[in-house]
């Protein structure tokens, strides 16, 4: 039995086959932002993304998930928190049954209906597997989505879903921009953390940006109507596929606003 976000295979028994699931840096964490330190050394967030680069979405029966072409450094992650250049690899969501949870992190208690993940990887090291195991190997842009109003820059992915509803399933898409998916303001938290999935490597440098951007309620639903399951399998909805808040540890969350 492989994992998932269920009782018999979720995120409460992921240690039996994951211990670093009770480690000292796991994702996700609650932001409380009175708790944060202003840190005024760290730069704005510096990221350019190549359209070019973009080559396909995906069913991996986790999440849905848009993979880039990491063979240059054309689409990038530089400053923030960072030290040195990490390439975007993909980015993917996490969301919930209902518009009331689905993010990963949450702010002071708060949870968004979905959360968006930009996984870049640090250049020093020769590809995204070898860096997802080194302690500075990833650097995640979370961006929260809230309801509001449509929010047209989804929709190309939107769109897709009919032909990616099962596991495994993927389609070319070509062109798309990630950073019309980011706020117009940049200001972030930041912590050493994990992967929120297994493996669960204690290796991101998070960089979760405090404004969100929307969703309609249309749209949230269209996310629910992906699949976990394969075709030919019962069908199950893929809705809930994100990890609790995990303990701080005595870890400090940085601010870059005041
Ligand atoms: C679900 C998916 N996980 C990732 O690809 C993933 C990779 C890196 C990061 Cl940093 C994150 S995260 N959520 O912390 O941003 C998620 C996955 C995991 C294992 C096997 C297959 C598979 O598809
Ligand atoms: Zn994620």
């Amino acid at each position: 039995m492989s994992w998932g976000y269920k009782p018999n295979n979720g995120p409460q028994k992921w240690v039996e086959n994951f211990p670093i699931a009770d480690g000292v840096r796991q994702s996700p964490i609650d932001i409380v932002p009175g708790q944060a330190s202003y840190d005024a050394g760290l730069k704005p967030l510096a990221l350019k993304y190549d359209p070019s680069t973009c080559l396909d979405i995906l069913n991996n029966g986790h999440s849905v998930q848009v993979t880039f072409a990491d063979d240059t450094d054309s689409s990038r992650l530089t400053d923030g928190p960072i030290s040195g250049l990490y390439r975007l690899k993909q980015f993917h969501f996490h969301w919930g049954a209902s518009d009331n949870k689905g993010s990963e992190h949450t702010v002071a208690g708060t949870k968004y209906p979905a959360e968006l993940h930009l996984v870049h990887w640090n250049t020093k090291y020769a590809s995204f597997s070898e860096a997802a195991s080194k302690p500075d190997g990833l650097a995640v842009v979370g961006v929260f989505l809230k309801i509001g109003g449509e929010n047209p820059n989804l929709q190309k992915l939107l769109d897709a879903f009919d032909t990616i509803q099962s596991k495994g399933k993927q389609t070319s898409l070509a062109n798309f921009d990630p950073s019309t998916l980011l706020p117009g303001c940049l200001d972030y938290w930041t912590y050493d953390g994990s992967l929120t999935t297994p493996p669960l490597y204690e290796s991101v440098t998070w960089i979760v940006c405090k404004e969100p951007i929307s969703i309609s309620s249309a749209q949230m639903a269209k996310f629910r109507t992906l699949l976990f399951s394969a075709d030919g399998a019962a069908q199950d909805c893929m809705v809930d596929n994100y990890r609790p808040p995990q303990p701080l540890k005595g870890r400090t969350v940085r601010a870059s606003f005041k």
